[in-house]
């Protein structure tokens, strides 16, 4: 990757104001650079200097950690190291010894070195399990990651010093700019010239300019760079919390485990790294005549902080756009950093997280979070991602959530037993950003998709009941008498062929009444057709309360009316009609005008032999009703 040369970084580099290593240091440097230097005169040139070269055995041994074959004399470490190596080594500890102390008195040296040897021994271990690059390379790489800001601090002592001040309280990214805009270029352009001008290889220059924000860096997510850049970052931030104060420490703890998850650094190894750290601290500080820091257990550390109490400054992830479909998620990790790390994805694509430990708890917690998607790990204490899949698989109400497995190896029998367990999708770790954002919006395209076909199906169902009830209402609409609210002439008729059926089946009697108020056409006449129409009400009320509960009083037309009355014979049927006809005479029709005083004939006819349909019942009926018309009105007439 090459870089436009920095003018402010060329000014520097011309007047040599960057820091570089003295004396028998410079001379190795330079001599290694030579392509015929052999490794007897390197040897003999590091020798020259006994302090040196003590360092650099010493240096050597815990570097390479063979206690099998101890490198013995300085000869030996050049073979071993090899020249390139070496000359790395001779560099950062020549460094380290020159530049303990400077001249901005506002740049905090021994709490610069503390914390760069931290993150060289840190970086070591971490490399050295994830086989990505030879550790002394790595150390090297940690303890010379921050060199620009050194190099800030020494060129420029008192503008850095009131910058230093200033920005003090500043995120990182702030910080840059300030020092942009303070001297022409910031730390991290400043430590990838200084590492391009000490003849380091271009990926080193590249990873101590991106490292300390990874996220920025333009690196290819999960290549090999990439992840040493990442390692770096978990290295210096394992410094950042051994160095913090009480204070700090619990949000530093969060963004380590987050930071340490991308990379499929789960806590357990954190702790391991941590504790090799604090035991390998007192021999390097000794070596190089730095003191004064005691580094807590980090085990302990990560046993007393949970991110769980720490509000996680969530990162806005590349990949991770904002959610337009915002899923309710359960994220089931037994591992801590994972869990954090998950946390933080997801709510930085803006969906709702709840966590749990293991599948019994997810369990415990399903109905109360009703999650749309679950992400599950695969082993886990209690109840693993399988087992807590099938379970889920086996509930009516549970059964629709989508599942996303997270397994540490991908291997084709382990996904096969995922799928027929019921994973909707799995994910491999360490975690791909790029992949996981990719596989969440697929999940949220399926769970969207789901839910509108639900609240379609809600929707017909919704539409059929409002149906069915509006039928319902027409259908009685249809069958009632808007003035009076009686069933109509249809609904008469339709209820006399019921009972008729009826009263055939259980040999039952059946009669029927025809009434009609006398005189009607007077009153439309003399009070008005309005005044017609309350008196046609006033009818039916006094009929409706007057009738026995089994008889059906009906608005048979005009104002006549129909009343069936069932398992009723002729007699029964004269004394109800006689009561109707009471009733109405006895109680006048309040008018503005006054009192109308209403009455009714009516004809009685009862289902017996001669009648053999209904309209030979209404018709019998309604003869007699013109008999009772005939005879005076106001009457019951119920046989010829
Ligand atoms: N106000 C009103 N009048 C109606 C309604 N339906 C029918 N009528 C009137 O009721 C009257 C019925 O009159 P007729 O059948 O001749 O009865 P009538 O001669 O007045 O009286 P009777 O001989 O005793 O039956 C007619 O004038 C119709 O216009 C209605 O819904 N409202």
């Amino acid at each position: 990757m090459s870089v436009p040369e920095n003018p402010v970084l060329t000014r520097l580099k011309i007047s040599g104001r960057l820091p570089t290593p003295k004396g028998v240091a410079l001379e190795v440097i330079n001599l290694t650079q030579r392509e015929n230097a052999s490794n007897h005169e390197i040897a003999r040139l590091i020798g020259s200097d006994p302090a040196l070269s003590a360092r650099v055995i010493k240096a050597a041994n815990m570097l390479l950690a063979n206690p099998v074959r101890p490198i013995v004399g300085i000869a030996d470490a050049v073979t071993v190291l090899g020249a390139r190596a070496l000359r790395q080594l001779v560099l950062g500890i020549s460094l380290i010894v020159d530049y303990r102390h400077g001249p901005c008195e506002k740049f905090d040296y021994p709490y610069f070195w503390a914390h760069s040897l931290l993150t060289a021994i840190a970086a070591r271990h971490l490399a050295q399990r994830a086989r990505l690059a030879a550790a002394e390379e790595i150390f090297v790489l940690g303890l010379l990651g921050h060199i620009g800001q050194l190099a800030l601090a020494t060129v420029y002592p008192d503008d850095y010093g009131t910058l230093l001040e200033q920005a003090q309280d500043e995120a990182l990214t702030e910080q840059y700019r300030l020092e942009y805009d303070r001297f022409g270029c910031d730390r991290a352009e400043m430590s990838e010239a200084i590492l391009a001008e000490l003849q380091f290889p271009k990926i080193f220059q590249m990873l101590v300019r991106d490292f300390p924000r990874p996220e920025a860096s333009k690196v290819v997510e999960g290549s090999r760079e990439w992840r040493l850049l990442n390692l770096l970052h978990v290295a210096s931030l394992m410094a950042d919390v051994s160095m913090s104060g009480q204070a700090g420490r619990g949000v530093l703890l969060a963004k380590l485990r987050v930071q340490a998850a991308r990379v499929g650094v789960e806590e357990d190894f954190l702790a391991e790294v941590g504790d090799a750290c604090a035991r390998e601290w007192g021999e390097w500080t000794s070596l190089l005549n730095m003191g004064g820091w005691h580094i807590p257990s980090f085990a302990e550390l990560l046993r007393q902080s949970d991110s769980a109490d720490v509000a996680i400054e969530v990162p806005q992830w590349p990949h991770a756009d904002q959610a337009h479909y915002k899923l309710r998620v359960l994220v089931v990790e037994d591992d801590r950093s994972m869990r954090v790390l998950l946390e933080a994805m997801l709510k930085s694509a803006g969906h709702d997280v709840t966590v749990a430990r293991n599948g019994a708890e997810a369990m415990r917690l399903f109905d109360q979070v009703r999650p749309q998607l679950v992400i599950t790990d695969w082993r886990m204490p209690e109840m693993g991602g399988i087992e807590l899949c099938s379970k889920l698989r086996e509930s009516a109400e549970r059964r629709n959530v989508y599942v996303t497995i997270l397994t540490s190896q991908e291997s084709v029998d382990r996904l096969v037993e995922a799928f027929e367990a019921g994973a909707d999708d799995y994910l491999v770790k360490p975690l791909t950003q790029k992949i996981f954002f990719a596989r969440l919006r697929a999940a949220q395209r399926v769970v969207q998709l789901q839910e509108e076909l639900a609240f379609d199906r809600e929707q017909l169902v919704r539409f059929s009941r409002e149906l069915a009830e509006s039928n319902e209402r027409l259908q009685r609409l249809a069958l009632t008498d808007a003035l009076t609210e009686l069933p109509n002439r249809r609904f008469a008729r339709e209820r006399l062929e019921q009972e008729w059926a009826l009263s055939q089946r259980g040999e039952r009697a059946l009669s029927c009444m025809m009434v009609d108020i006398d005189h009607f056409k007077s009153i439309n006449d003399e009070f008005g057709h309005q005044t017609g129409d309350d008196a046609l009400k006033f009818v039916a009320d006094t009929l409706r309360q007057s009738a026995r509960t089994q008889d059906v009083v009906c608005r048979y037309g005009g104002e006549e009316f129909v009343v069936i009355c069932p398992d009723t014979d002729i007699e029964a049927a004269r004394q109800c009609a006689e009561r109707l006809r009471l009733n109405v005479a006895a109680q006048p029709l309040k008018s503005q005008t006054g009192n109308i005083h209403l009455t009714v004939s009516i004809g009685v006819a009862e289902k017996k032999e001669g009648i053999d349909s209904i309209e030979d019942l209404l018709i019998r009926a309604d003869e007699r009703l013109y008999a009772a018309k005939e005879a005076g009105r106001n009457r019951v007439i119920f046989e010829k």
